[in-house]
This record gives structure tokens, sequence and C-alpha cells, in this order.
């Protein structure tokens, strides 16, 4: 067991968008925030985008070495730039989720990591979760928890996460710890930003819709979005999880359509299962809160503001950092790992008991597998 004390913790996040790596560090004792530190960003080269993209759901497999070994050194670069760390949260990237069947990945070796920074590194957040029957996602939930306490909201508020994959957590902040009953529900909502960059990049060889730009000429498709939305999906109940591409067929939807209103139908149908999703929550948030890159498409956001009742604004609304929530959390996570403190319970993950997932591994190759309840 590390120090249960608070410390400088530095987290890593390679998201679904494949764009890059996210580094930041937080004070944190995993229960409060004590402040938020630097922060970096690594992007990926379009010759590495394209062999992590070949890799994309490919795992179990046995030629995942040359992405592996790119994901790690990619990781050893961004990390090492970062002074005054105790501890790593590494998320790594994820090639496959499907928590029912094959299991979740997330590429890139933990071990390899903690070696060459010398520093405790927590890693395979998500496996523990899944073998006890959790979805394994989403995990950011645990410090939106924190976040909410660091605003000082003292109603339900809402934070959406527009990745590749969208992700909502409802928060009651009125509870001392986010495994109790009540204090959370969180799962993901569907599609975000992935199929709007697929499709700039099939169509315009462009990575994605900058600004709504083609979004905002054209318009959405209501017959296209009905069929999206008839998808099972949206009437599971939450706790529920994505893959990446588990709506890759949605590209489909739209394929006889017009650049513009094929971009801006994509937009519709992800705001749309926000929407949907929002109908989950226990009690109406009195805020959405938005991270990740959709946060920067005012086509999107203005079709959220349009159908919600209470406010929705940006992360930076309340002095977060909307682009690096996500490595803040698994840097977050990692010291909750080391403290033995739960990760997920049954309302972000469906898992049967409250997990503190994750793998430990130490600089002197000791190596510690979580998931005790
Ligand atoms: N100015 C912008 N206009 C429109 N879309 C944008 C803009 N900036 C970023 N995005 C979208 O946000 C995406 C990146 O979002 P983000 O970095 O949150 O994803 P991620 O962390 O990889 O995904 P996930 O959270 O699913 O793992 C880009 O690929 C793009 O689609
Ligand atoms: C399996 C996986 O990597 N899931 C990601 C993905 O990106 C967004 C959404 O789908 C969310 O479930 C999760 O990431 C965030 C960080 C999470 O676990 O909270």
């Amino acid at each position: 067991m590390l120090s249960a004390d608070r410390l400088w913790a530095l987290g890593a996040m390679s998201g679904t968008s494949l764009d890059g790596v996210d580094a930041a560090m937080i004070e944190t004792d995993g229960e409060v925030i004590h402040g938020f530190g630097p922060t970096a960003y690594r992007p990926y080269t379009a010759q590495e985008q394209a062999v992590l993209a070949a890799a994309l759901g490919k795992w179990p497999g046995d030629d995942l070495d040359a992405a592996a070994r790119l994901v790690e050194a990619a990781h050893l670069e961004v990390l090492g730039r970062f002074d005054g760390a105790g501890i790593v949260g590494f998320h790594g990237q994820t090639l496959t989720h499907d928590p029912q069947g094959r299991g979740t990945h997330q590429l890139g070796d933990g071990e390899a990591l903690a070696q060459g920074l010398g520093l405790p590194v927590v890693w395979d957040f998500r496996s523990a979760d899944i073998q006890l029957g959790g979805e394994g996602a989403p995990l950011a939930p645990f410090f939106h928890f924190a976040c909410a306490k660091w605003i000082g909201a003292t109603a339900p508020i809402a934070f959406l996460n527009l990745g590749g994959v969208g992700n909502l957590t409802w928060v009651d902040p009125s509870y001392a710890r986010p495994e109790a009953t009540g204090a959370l529900l969180a799962f993901d909502t569907g599609p975000a930003n992935a199929p709007i960059n697929d499709l700039m990049m099939a169509r315009r060889n462009e990575p994605f819709d900058r600004d709504g730009a083609l979004a905002r000429r054209g318009r959405v498709v209501q017959g296209a979005l009905e069929l999206f939305l008839d998808e099972p999906y949206f009437l599971r109940m939450p706790p529920k999880s994505l893959d990446r591409d588990t709506f890759a067929d949605m590209i489909g939807l739209v394929g006889e359509l017009g650049d513009g209103d094929a971009v801006a139908t994509l937009t519709g149908m992800s705001a749309a299962a926000v929407l949907r999703g929002m109908e989950h929550c226990p009690s109406p948030p009195t805020r959405l809160l938005v991270t990740g890159g959709g946060r920067h498409n005012p086509v999107m956001m203005d079709m959220l503001r349009a159908a919600l009742d209470c406010p929705v604004d940006p992360v930076e609304a309340v002095g977060l950092d909307g682009d690096m929530l996500e490595a803040q959390a698994f840097a977050h996570l990692a010291v909750r790992v080391a403290r033995g403190l739960p990760t997920s319970c049954a309302s972000t993950t469906g898992v049967r008991a409250a997990v503190s997932g994750g793998t430990i591994s130490r600089p002197d190759k000791t190596t510690t597998a979580r998931g005790a309840g």
C-alpha cells in the first residue's frame, strides 16, 4: 500500500478520438481535490493514428505489439515532461470494449511505464469491474463527484463528456462519498464525435467538423434521426457503456445525404442521444457542465441548450479544464486505487459491489492487482 496522504498525481488519457495523449497533474488524496497542476498534450502523428486505428477492435490478437510500443513511447515522452509526481494513473488506449463478451482492453503496458518513469503506475483500471459483473466504464464519475465538491455545488448537477463517445454523470453533492447509494448515476449516452470525425475523414479528408461549420450549413434529416433513435441501446436502463464503434453503422443512415446534411444529422444524433440520456437522471440537474472536445462544437451545444431546461455550459464556466478532465480523473483514480478506495459502484458501472480496480506496478518490478470490494 502506498501513502494514504494527499500527493501530486499524474494522469494520462488516450481517448477514443485517437487524437493524442492528454496528461495532467492534480493534488489529491483520492477523495478531496486539493489543487490542479500543469498539463501537457502529445498529439499522435497521422502515421501513429493509422496504426492505432488499424488496431481498434483487434484485441484479443497477437499483432498488437507495434501499436502497444507506440502508445507506451508517446506516454513516456509526455509524462517525462513532469516533475514532482508521486504516482501515475495510466489509462491506455481502448482497443476493444465488450463487457458482456470479449472484455475490455486498454493498450499499453503499465509495467514498462513504471520502469521508464521510475514511478508507481496504476493501470488496467477497468478489468476488475468487469470481472465483478460491471460495464467497466465510465470511470470518470468518481472524479466528477470530487469535482462537484471542488466547485461547491450544493444541488444535483450533471457532467457530460463529449469525446468520441459521450458519457453522462449525474451527481448529488449532498452525499459524503461517491459510492453511497443515490450519490451518482452514470453511463455512456451514445456516439458523440466519433461518427462525425469518421464521416469528415471519409468524405473530406479532414479530422473533424471544426466549430460545427459544416453542420451549420446542413439540416437534420428527421427520418434518419428517428431510425437512429430506434436503437435498443436507448431503451436500456443505465448503467451501460459503449465501444467507440458500436454505432458505426449510423454512418450508413446518412450515406445518401450531401455532406452538410449528413454532418448536421450525425451531430443531431449525438445530441439526441444525450437528451435521451438526460431522461434517466434521478432528478433534473440544476446545470449541465460539458467537457471533452464536443464542447467546442457550437452546433451540438446549441442543440442541447435548445432542448434542456437547465443551463448548459462548458466546464470552464466553473474553472475546470475540459481538455484535461479525463487525464485528471485517472490521476485521482490512481490515488484511490493506491488507497484501496473504490473506483466504481453499482450506479456508475452496474458492478455487483463497489470495487477498487486497477493494477499497481512499481519501478522495483512488484505488481499488485487490485479488485477487492
Ligand atoms: N473546435 C471544435 N469543433 C468541433 N469539434 C471539435 C472541436 N475541437 C474538438 N472537437 C471534437 O472533439 C474531439 C476530441 O474530443 P476529446 O479529446 O474529448 O475526445 P477523446 O478524449 O479522444 O474521447 P473519449 O472521451 O471518448 O475517450 C475531436 O476529435 C473533434 O471531433
Ligand atoms: C472503454 C472506454 O475507454 N470508454 C471510454 C470512452 O470514452 C468516453 C466513454 O467511452 C467512457 O465510457 C470512457 O472514458 C471515460 C474516461 C470514462 O471511463 O469515464
